[in-house]
């Protein structure tokens, strides 16, 4: 192990100079509190910061660092020896789990009930940094649901990735890739993915002149589908698997998708209605994402017959969908959806319901000019950048009862409930999803009123 010394030495140097890089270093540290995106946080003899992974809050560990120079904010590392291990531990049931390997999975050495407390003072932490609520400002009693039959004994992994995208390598070989890395871990078996994605024995054949392959396995249907991301110059391979399979191809040069053979999507299933998922678009992965989420934001917004509604980001219509249902005939709801082809779905899935309206464009600028100055009901599912503050703004002037807001990222969430607040909406209730196990991940409902209602 080398010197703790060594990380302080470049605080002072200038910083045009090229700054020795720290990576394979060791430290011997206390880990400290969980942070966002799947590490502790652990300090240096000399106070400098590390973001470790693969180990737990609590213990005393050797954390080799993985990524950062001399005088950097903070450096990386990664766990390599525990001397001390917390009482959450367990022996990754992956055995592509772990330091160097399978950057997929964050918690795969945590226990389940653990690993929903780790996601929960991460939600908690961001929520208090980034908007200033307490879990109870927030209506939430701090719990990380998981989702029904995903509440397994230590040691059990959920089967939930109903969509996985292997890494191939130079050789045609399937795996998955390494953390912050291009580099490739190859893989028999990935123990998170679905049973209809392990079926289709991706792992078992060779894939040469692919950069990657998706694996698709519908829960709503037995739709299968694989998506081809040739490599440059590499040619389409005839796919032969162990269950039938439509096959779709990424273009290299702008990355749209064509058809290679069988159907262009899968139907999934949600509150009873099929949906049709076309070209590899977004649709939930835990196989009971999908009905979960609907059914929090249906209970938190309480749609009334003849309501107004706008379903911003809406993919292929499911909180459209489920709303549409509840206002009726005398109601409406606007969708609004950037990916052409997720469009096209959402207005052939609602097709039967004359109430729905979905338009294609960016939130931002697509609002705006609709005209809309008012509307009963929002609810909102931006992607990991969140809606950001000119959206907020503008939502916040719309008068809406209640807004729903569906987050995958708790910092992303956490800054536009801030804007919510300066928009004049408090949050009435919130609930955390465990709906991405063994990884950091954490899906968020927050449902807000006007803060003057609820004073
Ligand atoms: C997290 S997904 C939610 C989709 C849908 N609510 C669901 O649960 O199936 C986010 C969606 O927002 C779309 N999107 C991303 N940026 C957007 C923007 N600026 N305006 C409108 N849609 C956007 C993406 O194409 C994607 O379909």
């Amino acid at each position: 192990m080398q010197s703790e010394s060594k990380a302080s030495k470049g605080a002072d140097a200038p910083t045009q100079t090229p700054r020795a890089s720290l990576v394979g270093t060791e430290y011997e540290v206390e880990i400290g509190p969980v942070a966002h995106g799947g590490h502790c946080i652990a300090r240096t003899a000399e106070g400098q910061v590390l973001f470790v992974r693969h180990t737990l809050p609590g213990e005393k560990v050797i954390a080799r660092v993985t990524d950062g120079e001399e005088g950097a904010r903070f450096l990386r590392a990664d766990a390599v020896t525990v001397l001390d291990p917390s009482k959450d531990r367990i022996e990754a049931p992956c055995p592509f789990s772990g330091p160097g390997k399978c950057g997929g999975c964050d918690w795969q050495h945590a226990k389940p009930g653990a690993q929903r407390r780790l996601k929960g003072d991460v939600v908690a932490e961001q929520l208090l940094r980034l908007a200033g609520l307490t879990p109870e400002d927030a209506g939430w009693d701090g719990t990380v649901m998981p989702a029904e039959g995903d509440k397994l004994p230590a040691g059990e992994v959920p089967q939930w990735r109903t969509r996985v995208q292997y890494a191939i390598d130079a050789e045609g070989t399937a795996g998955l890739r390494k953390h912050r890395s291009h580099d490739i871990q190859p893989v028999d078996h990935c123990m998170i993915a679905s049973a209809g994605v392990s079926e289709l024995g991706i792992e078992k054949r060779q894939w040469p002149g692919m950069a990657s392959v998706e694996a698709v396995a519908a829960t709503g249907s037995n739709d299968r589908q694989v998506i081809l991301t040739p490599a440059p110059g590499g040619r389409l391979p005839l796919v032969e698997l162990d269950k039938p399979v439509s096959v779709l191809r990424v273009h290299e040069k702008d990355g749209s998708v064509h058809k290679v053979h069988g159907r262009a999507f899968v139907r999934e299933r949600a509150d009873g209605r099929t949906y049709r998922v076309g070209m590899g678009g977004f649709w939930q992965i835990h196989p009971q994402a999908a009905d979960t989420l609907m059914r929090a934001v249906m209970q938190g917004l309480m749609p009334r017959k003849g309501e107004t509604a706008l379903d911003l980001y809406c993919g292929v219509g499911l909180f459209a969908g489920s709303v549409a249902e509840r206002v009726g005939d005398q109601g409406a709801v606007l969708g609004i959806e950037s990916g052409k082809r997720a469009v096209e779905d959402a207005r052939h899935n609602l097709a039967s319901m004359p109430n729905v309206r979905i338009e294609q464009g960016k939130v931002e600028s697509v609002l705006p000019r609709t005209g809309i100055t008012e509307t009963d009901l929002i609810v909102l599912d931006p992607p990991r950048a969140g809606a950001g503050k000119q959206t907020v703004k503008h939502l916040s002037t719309l008068g809406a009862r209640r807004i729903a807001y569906v987050a995958c990222d708790p910092a992303a969430l956490a800054r536009d409930l801030a804007y919510f607040a300066e928009g004049g909406y408090k949050v009435r209730t919130l609930r955390v999803f465990d709906l991405f196990p063994m990884t950091h991940h954490v899906e968020c409902v927050a449902i807000l009123e006007p803060a003057a209602k609820g004073a």
